[in-house]
């Protein structure tokens, strides 16, 4: 039916869609660092002291990061696995780190690719928590290496490089986060209808396939319900545009409170309504509108409906539309205010 680019989930987590999308970046800074410290490895050659324990922290991580790609039984998605690949960087950067040059030399900036990491998929809460956990990493490097850390002098090295991962971390965090914000507003517009609140037809299109897809596996039944509302052209030309509007908003309403929550709804356009009801044959959904045909006249209101039900009237949700409108205007040519199951010819 469509052919537009699918949305990504509507009730979507704009963080999770993020840290998806950002799991193949993941694994790209991670091998970075890992060429960048093997590159050290190669022109500075090993330490003299604990390099073996470098090289083989080396494989070692890059063989978590490998493992974790291939895998993926991470799922980015759940961000406290991927917190654990920040750690891990963190990790393994203190402990070349304390191997190599120390917390004073430049190789120190590397921490910057945790935070980084950290602040694209984690948020500012928890980056400032890396932050504070690489503070910590330098504080003790500092000790191990025997360094005075009651000195102001040898304190503000470290101090100066974490106000400065302080202030990327933050600034990184903030702009994605206001990425997110603007993600998520465009997303709503994409896949409501601004009069009622219910889905477009476009997100209408994207969410049924899933659940068609699950139907057809399963070979369990679901309903497609087309809906037309009684004379609108009327309330329009007789009571204005704003009653039309009104009565519109009014049966979205009704719709609303009488399905159930797995069902979706959507606005299709103008008085137009569909609906699919997952796990419903035809006798159940028929009995469901019949309901809903009822409840719309307390409120003044009259609907034509047409449904067609899986797999009993087509097997591709496309066919089922078409059958489930056709019974609606059969519907509406019997004088409307009714739900058919399948049109006559
Ligand atoms: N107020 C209002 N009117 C709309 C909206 N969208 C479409 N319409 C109008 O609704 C009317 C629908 O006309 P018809 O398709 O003939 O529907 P009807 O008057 O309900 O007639 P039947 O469907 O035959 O019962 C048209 O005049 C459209 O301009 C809307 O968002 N708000």
């Amino acid at each position: 039916m469509s052919d537009q680019n699918p949305l990504p989930p509507l009730e979507w987590d704009s963080q999770g869609v993020q840290i998806q999308g950002f799991s193949a970046g993941l694994y790209q800074i991670e091998w970075l660092l890992v060429t960048v410290v093997i590159l050290y490895l190669v022109i500075m050659g090993l330490p003299d002291e604990g390099g073996l324990g470098v090289l083989a922290a080396t494989f070692a991580y890059f063989g978590f990061s490998l493992l974790a790609s291939r895998l993926r039984f991470f799922g980015e998605r759940q961000r406290w696995l991927l917190a654990i690949h920040t750690w891990a960087m963190i990790g393994f950067i203190t402990w070349f780190l304390y191997n190599t040059d120390g917390v004073t030399g430049p190789l120190a900036s590397l921490y910057l690719l945790a935070v980084v990491t950290s602040a694209l998929t984690l948020g500012v809460v928890v980056t400032m928590l890396e932050v504070a956990a690489i503070a910590a990493c330098q504080l003790l490097l500092l000790h191990l290496l025997g360094t005075d850390l009651l000195t102001i002098a040898n304190l503000a090295p470290v101090g100066t490089s974490i106000f400065a991962l302080l202030i990327v971390g933050y600034l990184t965090a903030s702009l994605v986060h206001a990425i997110h914000v603007s993600n998520r507003t465009l997303l709503q517009m994409a896949s409501r209808d601004p009069l009622t609140g219910l889905y477009n037809r476009r997100a209408f299109d994207e969410l049924i396939k899933p659940i068609h897809q699950m139907s057809k596996r399963s070979q369990r039944p679901y309903s497609v319900i087309a809906m037309d509302m009684d004379g609108l052209k009327r309330i329009n030309d007789t009571e204005g545009h704003s009653a039309g509007d009104q009565a519109i908003r009014d049966l979205a309403q009704r719709l609303m409170e009488c399905k159930r929550s797995s069902d979706v709804l959507a606005r299709y356009g103008g008085d137009e309504f569909v609906m699919l009801l997952p796990e419903t044959d035809a006798v159940g959904s028929k009995k469901m509108m019949q309901r809903l045909i009822n409840a719309v006249k307390d409120d003044k209101l009259s609907i034509s409906v047409g449904l067609a039900a899986y797999p009993e009237h087509g097997n591709a949700f496309e066919e089922l539309l078409d059958q489930a409108d056709s019974a609606m205007y059969f519907s509406k040519a019997s004088g409307g205010n009714r739900v058919s199951v399948k049109a006559v010819s």
